[in-house]
């Protein structure tokens, strides 16, 4: 008989595995080798393995980690700097000014606290769009979270790279820089068609092409946006993208607030994956993406929180049940956006939308070991019918107990082990002062 082993085993829990068949694993355990999952199942089965390590989930939930399908992380430099504004104001008078005044250092303080916060609120993958991306891409290899990140590509001169021609080139420089990295993923990133011109978007979708990797845009996100789009080149955005060959399968579509049915259509054709952001979306009274319609549609829609500075946090359990209670008073329809759909968002379907489906957003062996334990051990997660409610009605990002990311623990009993947490609350405050000043 041969003995089997794992480096890893994190047992005695509800396994969520959010895989093809949601199966669902009572006093489950999954074990993991190097990076991967090499097998799930119920506890009992691995007392004769050899193991490494034992994390135990303490009766609560083992579930993949959560994925963050929109973020601009180091924006936690700037939470709570300017609320209860227009998109337009917000950006332009606050928001613009303040990111001027950034630089690399600040960049990945900002973003390693967004790290920090998200892997104790249960996210182990983030899609980030920035400027100092390589700032971010380290901040995040240094936290050990899995990213896709992208330099902001726009008309106009950058604090980071200046004319958009060196834009290009410094994310050249990112995707062969980072080709062969485990956990990070370089995207092509021009912020959005009213402030990309038409031979910006088109330069931005063939270098995505020809590395083959994803571009991410904000679409759609606010009527006036439409309005001014429809007024400049007589078409809506997603339109004016299908005009320039832009939509394609590997595109990252955030916000998708105001479409129309030819929009829908469009993006089902093309396959186009979509970002959901509600809580940003109701914070700067964007409004309402059709989110339901768009599933009906069958496309892919993932979840996030863009920037902590619209939102004002990066907890995506928060975020869930946002999605799901926003929907279904928009629609007057509670049978929508229910819980299960709402999880698979956070997890599988996010991972998709990312280019990131085949290694990881489900519990299934040969994928990355990306997983969280929530302890259900608590006043508001008693008593527990259905841990599927829970996660998304009831629970907080702060049940997580633990994080593995990449075969990594990264987080034990709510302790990182990956990020000085006070020193990087430190710095952070340090730069708000700068701010200000
Ligand atoms: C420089 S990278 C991204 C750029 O976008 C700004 N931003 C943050 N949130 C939003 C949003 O909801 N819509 C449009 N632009 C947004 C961010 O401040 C950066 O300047
Ligand atoms: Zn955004």
């Amino acid at each position: 008989m041969t003995i089997q082993s794992a480096e890893l085993l994190v047992t005695n829990g509800t396994v969520l595995t959010l895989n093809d068949r949601d199966e669902r694993i009572e006093n489950g355990a999954v074990a993991i080798t190097g990076e991967e999952i090499v097998a799930l199942g119920r506890a009992d089965g691995f007392s004769d393995w050899q193991v490494g390590r034992t994390l135990d989930a303490g009766g609560g939930i083992i579930m993949p980690g959560l994925i963050n399908t929109h973020t601009h992380a180091a924006m936690t430099c700037f939470r709570g700097l300017a609320d209860d504004l227009h998109l337009m104001t917000w950006l332009n008078d606050h928001i613009f000014p303040a990111e001027a005044k950034l630089d690399r250092e600040k960049v990945c303080a900002g973003a390693l606290l967004a790290c920090a916060e998200m892997i104790l609120s249960g996210t182990t993958c983030f899609c980030d769009m920035y400027l100092f991306e390589e700032a971010v891409a380290e901040a995040a290899k240094h936290a050990g979270m899995r990213a896709v990140v992208g330099e902001v590509l726009y008309d106009f001169p950058s604090p980071n790279y200046g004319p958009v021609e060196q834009g290009f080139a410094y994310t050249e420089a990112l995707i062969s820089r980072w080709q062969a990295d485990p956990l990070i993923t370089i995207a092509v990133e021009p912020h959005s068609p009213y402030l990309c011109a038409p031979d910006l978007l088109c330069r931005a979708a063939d270098l995505a092409r020809r590395y083959e990797v994803p571009l991410v845009i904000h679409l759609s996100e606010t009527e006036n946006e439409v309005r001014q789009m429809v007024e400049k080149y007589g078409h809506s955005p997603v339109a004016h993208l299908a005009e320039l060959d832009v939509l394609c399968a590997n595109l990252l579509a955030c916000h998708c607030v105001h479409l129309d049915d030819h929009d829908i259509t469009l993006l089902r054709q093309f396959d186009v994956k979509v970002s959901h952001n509600p809580e940003s979306n109701m914070k700067l009274a964007s409004g309402i993406a059709p989110v339901p319609q768009l599933l009906d549609a069958g496309i892919c829609v993932g979840l996030g929180t863009d920037g902590c500075s619209s939102n004002n946090d990066l907890d995506l359990f928060g975020e869930m049940d946002m999605a799901a209670k926003l929907h279904k008073v928009a629609t007057a329809d509670p049978t929508v956006m229910d819980a299960r759909t709402m999880l698979r968002m956070c997890t599988i379907e996010g991972a998709r939308a990312l280019g990131l489906g085949k290694i990881t957003g489900s519990l299934e062996p040969g994928k990355r070991a990306d997983l969280i334990v929530i302890d259900t051990d608590k006043p508001h997660l008693t008593p527990m019918y259905r841990p599927e409610s829970h996660l998304v009605y009831a629970a907080r990002g702060s049940d997580v107990t633990a994080s593995v990311i990449n075969g990594r623990v990264v987080m034990a009993d709510r302790s990182l082990m990956t990020i000085d947490v006070e020193k990087a609350m430190r710095a952070v405050r340090r730069i708000t002062a700068e701010i200000r000043g």
